[in-house]
């Protein structure tokens, strides 16, 4: 558990974060969101002890990160895959890390099978290393310690898709063994498939706390496809219906139905049966977490972190 109260970070005349006050729970994955300057790197490193909050506390299972007696075995951390001696071997890195915390070094051959780095590739100097495998070796770091509690900063990037997808499959097994795991990543549709919860900022304050389905539902309006029977002009008049509704917006959809925002499908149901309109279909569509997300950034200042 990750336990975040009031937490305040300012650089001279600069506040990067304000007053944020969150929990981060144990058995799910929690994404972290924000756009560039939000203060999201600012906060992992209050939580990780790299640097000082000006005001309030991060707590770590209970403790501030410099009272873990053992940090890797308590909190596992994959900031900036670049942040690796290019001069070693990752099996060097790795092995190195878990001498200076006592962690048996059979773990090292452990951990870099969980990342899926072979023999081979363990034993090179990663200077050589791609992007990908830079990413799968901070990982590989970040489970050495065996932690209860995981945080990692854009983890996917610099991955391809198998990558990703295994990223997604680790994250969702390591929550599901109840360990904490707070992640962010700028790629809406793959944290919409990874995180369970939400915490989103702006400006380096807290806009959201909540399930990845609540966020959605409570920031997107009703989008619902719409198709009228074949007879001639239907389509028109099913239209000119809909138009005639408060708030309703209509477009064409690329299915060459009618996208309407606005009002519930029930509600259209009842509009086009009073008119004897018939329909071919009515499907309601679900917002995608980008939709909500860019429709946010677009429509919010406070989000959109201008003016600081
Ligand atoms: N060491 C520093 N000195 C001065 N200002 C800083 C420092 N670190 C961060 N900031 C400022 O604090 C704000 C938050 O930055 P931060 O890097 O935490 O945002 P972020 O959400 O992680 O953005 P990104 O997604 O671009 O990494 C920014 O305005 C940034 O310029």
């Amino acid at each position: 558990m990750i336990e975040v109260r009031e937490l305040t970070k300012r650089y001279g005349a600069r506040t990067a974060v304000e007053g944020l006050t969150f929990t981060v729970r144990p058995g799910r994955v929690t994404g972290f969101l924000g756009p560039n300057g939000a203060g999201k790197s600012t906060t992992m490193r209050m939580m990780l002890g790299l640097d000082t909050p000006t005001a309030g506390s991060v707590l770590i299972a209970g403790r501030t990160y410099r009272e873990l007696p053992t940090p890797l075995r308590d909190i596992g951390s994959l900031l900036d895959a670049k942040g690796v001696h290019g001069g070693r071997s990752a099996y060097a890195h790795l092995a190195g890390l878990a001498a200076s915390n006592g962690i048996p070094r059979r773990r090292v051959d452990e951990v870099l099978a969980m990342a899926g780095l072979d023999a081979a590739t363990a034993r090179r100097r990663t200077r050589g290393f791609s992007l990908g495998m830079g990413q799968r070796l901070g990982i590989a770091a970040a489970l050495l310690g065996d932690p209860r509690t995981l945080l990692l900063d854009e983890p996917v990037n610099g991955l391809d898709t198998e990558g990703i997808r295994w990223i997604r499959d680790l994250m969702k097994s390591l929550a599901a063994e109840g360990r904490t795991v707070f992640l962010s990543s700028h790629l809406m549709s793959e944290m919409e498939l990874t995180a369970d919860h939400l915490i989103v900022i702006g400006r380096g304050r807290l806009l959201a706390d909540t399930s990845v389905r609540e966020f959605i539902e409570a920031n997107s309006r009703a989008h619902t496809v719409v198709r009228a029977g074949e007879g001639a002009g239907e389509a028109e008049r099913l239209r000119a219906l809909l138009e005639g509704e408060p708030g309703a917006r209509v477009r064409l959809d690329s299915g060459g139905g009618w996208l309407v925002e606005g009002p519930a499908p029930a509600r259209i149901g009842e509009l086009a049966r009073a008119h004897g309109v018939a329909l071919r279909e009515l499907t309601p569509r679900r917002a995608s977490l980008e939709d909500v997300y860019t429709e946010m950034a677009r429509s919010s200042v406070e989000f959109g972190g201008v003016g600081r």
